[in-house]
């Protein structure tokens, strides 16, 4: 290879680590170290020497997350591992009941991991290694559909990994209140319908056919879960989530351990109310048994793990008038 195309190849690689460091900083760490101004000429920089040298384009390239053309339909995705659902406890006193279940099965009292359950999609994300090579919906749980294309459009969902690992993580695409409240704003000027709330918002953008318009709608993605892994020294969710948090996925901060259910329901009953201060919108916490071989000796039911359980809000408080009731 001539030394000129060397040093452009040496180029481009050293503008797509460090793009993704700054994308990787502003989307994952919320800490942009430079301004939108100075990504922008960097980024034009690079598309500008990939479209002379595509041969030295990357995969993980920022240039690579708004796809190609339209898709026409979304294939199907058989989960090897099934993306079970979480049973709900609506009081402190049916997340006594499902500690006393755990407890029983497990002949002791174990510590418990407490998460912001995010109302949005589950979506689960497939790396070979470091490399992202599938992303698609829950389904049923069973079969999903094949929406890679739109989840690379998400920027905290990584290309490509701090480490080249294979490995399956789930995790909650989610748009922000912010965007949900342009995207109406925008919407309701051009005439067109709103969207109910963020979680529906976001179904709809990543049901889009066309990456172009998934990528203008902002979502983004909490990962909270490992499907497969190859690193058999993680032995607790906590770990689990350090872990992929190293890897370069965004993980939620408000995740709380604590060794007994009365500190549990303190903290679910907490986040009542506090969740209005959140940037996104949460139907609950997520309690996880955080020992996962006491995971394993739990088990499943048909369709959830006996491990882990929902503390659902009530609903919003919606007022309906009887005229409403009338009319409907
Ligand atoms: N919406 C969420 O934020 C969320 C959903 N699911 C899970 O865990 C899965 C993994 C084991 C069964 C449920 N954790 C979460 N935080």
């Amino acid at each position: 290879m001539a030394t000129d195309e060397s040093s452009i190849k040496q180029q481009i690689n050293r503008l797509t680590d460090e793009l993704n460091g700054y994308a990787h900083d502003y989307y994952v760490l919320d800490d942009p170290k430079i301004s939108d101004a100075e990504y922008d000429q960097l980024l034009r920089e690079l598309r500008e020497l990939e479209d002379n040298y595509p041969q030295f384009k990357r995969a993980d390239s920022p240039t690579e997350r708004v796809g190609g053309e339209p898709l026409e339909q979304f294939q199907k995705v058989r989960h090897e591992r099934p993306m079970l659902s979480l049973s709900n406890a609506f009081d402190a006193g049916e997340l006594r009941d499902f500690d006393r279940r755990v407890r029983e099965g497990l002949g002791d009292s174990p510590e418990y991991v407490c998460e912001m359950k995010i109302d949005g999609l589950a979506v689960t994300l497939k790396y070979e290694d470091g490399v992202f090579v599938q992303g698609a919906t829950r389904g049923d749980g069973d079969v999903g559909e094949d929406i890679t294309a739109n989840l690379k459009t998400i920027r905290s969902i990584p290309l490509k990994l701090a480490a080249p690992v294979t490995i399956e993580v789930r995790g909650e695409a989610f748009m922000p209140k912010r965007s949900f409240h342009d995207l109406n704003k925008r919407r309701e000027a051009n005439g067109e319908q709103v969207f109910a709330n963020p979680r529906n918002a976001a179904a709809g953008s990543l049901r889009q056919l066309d990456p172009k318009i998934a990528a203008k709608r902002h979502l983004d993605m909490f990962a909270y879960a490992i499907a497969a892994t190859e690193n058999t020294a993680i032995q607790s969710h906590e770990e689990a989530i350090n872990y992929v948090s190293e890897l370069g996925f965004k993980t939620n901060e408000e995740i709380r351990r604590f060794d007994n259910i009365e500190d549990v329901i303190v903290f679910c009953e907490s986040w009542v109310e506090k969740r209005a201060d959140l940037p996104y919108e949460i139907d609950g916490v997520v309690i996880k048994v955080n020992n996962l071989s006491e995971q394993d000796k739990l088990g499943y039911t048909a369709k959830s793990p006996r491990w882990a359980t929902s503390f659902k809000f009530p609903a919003e408080e919606v007022i309906t008038t009887l005229t409403d009731i009338e009319l409907s």
